[in-house]
């Protein structure tokens, strides 16, 4: 695996807005919120169902843009960049453990793994052996050749976390990233997760209900009255 420390990253969100429509009324999920995440740092999200992290972790990953304020990466103001501009910042710089892991089914674990590598320039070989190291550690080496469809849901998740760490990112977004995971699985799936985390220097954002896992990290934030606030 590359020892490549990524490039040091901080996100802020600043007077951070999101509201959904919902019927005739307006939704607020987030609600004028600031927010920073310095490089290195694990932060982790702890807030009841529905309070609002994945919409919070969708935004900081450019997925979704505020209703109001803006997400700054390295205090570019990422509203002005354009969805070209945008699109690039999520691949060379953000991994994203979605809360359900949104693998490609019609590829393999390793050729899922691969993709954002060789949609990044990188070629096949080096994709392939970073994808084989990372499948490796989070011990699903047996599941290369195996299409999503035919793994457990632990190992779609598994696969999935190598996939978000695939380009070394130095911002990594997880929602949930081992909630289909048994707690002993979820232990050793996630002291990986933060090794590799911590030994490329990434910064990270992890939604977790588990606690245990959720003071393992630097600091833990929740929401309260659609503010990210601390735990
Ligand atoms: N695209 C959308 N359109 C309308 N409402 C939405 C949309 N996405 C989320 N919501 C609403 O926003 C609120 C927050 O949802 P979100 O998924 O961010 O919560 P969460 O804290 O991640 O929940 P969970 O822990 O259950 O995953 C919910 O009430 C949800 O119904």
């Amino acid at each position: 695996m590359s020892e490549a420390v990524s490039r040091a990253l901080t996100l802020e969100l600043q007077q951070v807005s999101r509201s959904y429509r919902s019927g005739d009324d307006d939704l607020t999920i987030l609600k004028e919120t600031d927010f920073a995440l310095h490089p290195g740092e694990m932060v982790a999200l702890v807030a009841p169902s529905g309070t609002g992290k994945s919409t919070l972790l969708h935004l900081a990953g450019l997925l979704e843009a505020p209703s109001r304020g803006d997400v700054l990466i390295n205090g570019k103001e990422t509203r002005r960049l354009g969805e070209a501009g945008r699109t690039a910042l999520r691949r060379d710089e953000i991994g994203f453990v979605y809360q359900f892991h949104h693998l490609l089914g019609e590829f393999t674990a390793c050729e899922n793994v691969m993709l954002p590598q060789l949609a990044a320039g990188q070629s096949p070989r080096d994709a392939r052996q970073r994808a084989e190291d990372l499948l490796g550690r989070f011990g699903v080496q047996h599941r290369l050749e195996s299409l999503p469809g035919r793994m457990s849901g632990g190992e779609q998740q598994r696969t999935a976390i190598a996939r978000a760490l695939a380009n070394a990112p130095s911002l990594l977004l997880a929602d949930e990233p081992t909630g289909n995971l048994d707690v002993k699985t979820a232990d050793l799936v996630f002291g990986e997760l933060t090794r590799v985390v911590r030994q490329e220097g990434a910064a990270a954002l992890v939604a977790t209900h588990n606690e245990a896992l959720a003071a393992s990290m630097d600091r833990t934030v929740t929401l309260r009255d659609g503010k990210i606030v601390p735990f």
